[in-house]
């Protein structure tokens, strides 16, 4: 698989990850059950927090020096139902020990935030002990299906990430059971909260009956307005992570 389609900074991204697996064994290993814990943390009633661990961005530069199991233990105890954990290392500060640091230490799922462009990210994500992936249908395109096949084989539930109405078809028709949808713009950074709301209803609209996730942006309780009562949970980091105490950032920040 190419990504020579994928413009702008993702663009830049997903190739440099194609290049760093380039030489990666395709082969998932044995079907691993699937607990659906990341799936079961956000299912119940109301609007839950995942938090990131998050120490570095394209748009923000340098975020905070996180200790990234302590980052995830201060978003648990901040009342957080899931934590993502970037693993991306040239952009976002991320790596392999961050994920396997939180996974040792918390109780509450963990995804594995990256850019997926080969299987061996996925049996990886499941050996450091994520819960769940994430798939981007801006990345993988009409792929997102099978890699929502690779995921549950190896035990992980995914999150399908889209941005806008093709994507959102794309997901819908590959038959993810959690969408999440991204405020921001991947190629321009630019970002609009109004985004996560209208293909929430869309997706509704659609029939849909799985999980949604607003994604990107949400800074303080009055941006969750947009979502509340329609998604199931937003995904936060750069607030967080900035904010020098995370426990109470996350707690303030769901506090209707
Ligand atoms: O955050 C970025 O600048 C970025 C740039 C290019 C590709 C992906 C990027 N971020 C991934 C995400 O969308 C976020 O990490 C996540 O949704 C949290 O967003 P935020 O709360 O705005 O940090």
């Amino acid at each position: 698989m190419t990504f020579d389609r994928v413009p702008g900074v993702l663009g830049r991204i997903v190739r440099e990850r194609a290049q760093d697996y380039a030489d990666a064994p395709t082969d998932l290993g044995p079907a691993r059950p699937r607990p659906r814990l990341f799936h079961a943390a956000l299912a119940r009633e109301g609007l839950h927090l995942i938090a990131e661990v998050k120490r570095a961005s394209p748009s923000q530069g340098r975020i905070a020096d996180l200790d990234p199991r302590a980052a995830a233990l201060a978003y648990e105890r901040g009342g957080a139902a899931a934590v993502s954990v970037l693993t991306e290392p040239r952009h976002f500060g991320g790596d392999a020990q961050a994920l396997l640091d939180v996974t040792g230490a918390l109780t509450i799922p963990a995804l594995r935030k990256d850019f997926v462009v080969h299987p061996a990210m996925l049996r990886e994500a499941a050996e450091w002990g994520a819960r769940a992936v994430l798939l981007m249908v801006s990345v993988l395109g009409e792929a997102v299906g099978t890699y929502l096949e690779y995921a549950h084989h190896v035990g992980l539930d995914a999150l399908v990430e889209v941005h806008d109405d093709a994507e959102l078809d794309i997901a819908l028709a590959a038959g993810a059971e959690i969408i999440g949808v991204n405020n921001r713009d991947l190629t321009t950074l630019h970002i609009d909260l109004r985004t996560a709301p209208r293909l929430i209803r869309r997706a509704r609209d659609a029939g849909f009956t799985g999980l949604l996730v607003a994604e990107s942006g949400y800074s303080a309780p009055a941006d969750l307005e947009h979502v509340r009562g329609l998604a199931d949970a937003v995904l936060v980091g750069s607030s967080l992570a900035a904010s020098g105490n995370l426990e109470r950032a996350a707690r303030d920040l769901m506090t209707a």
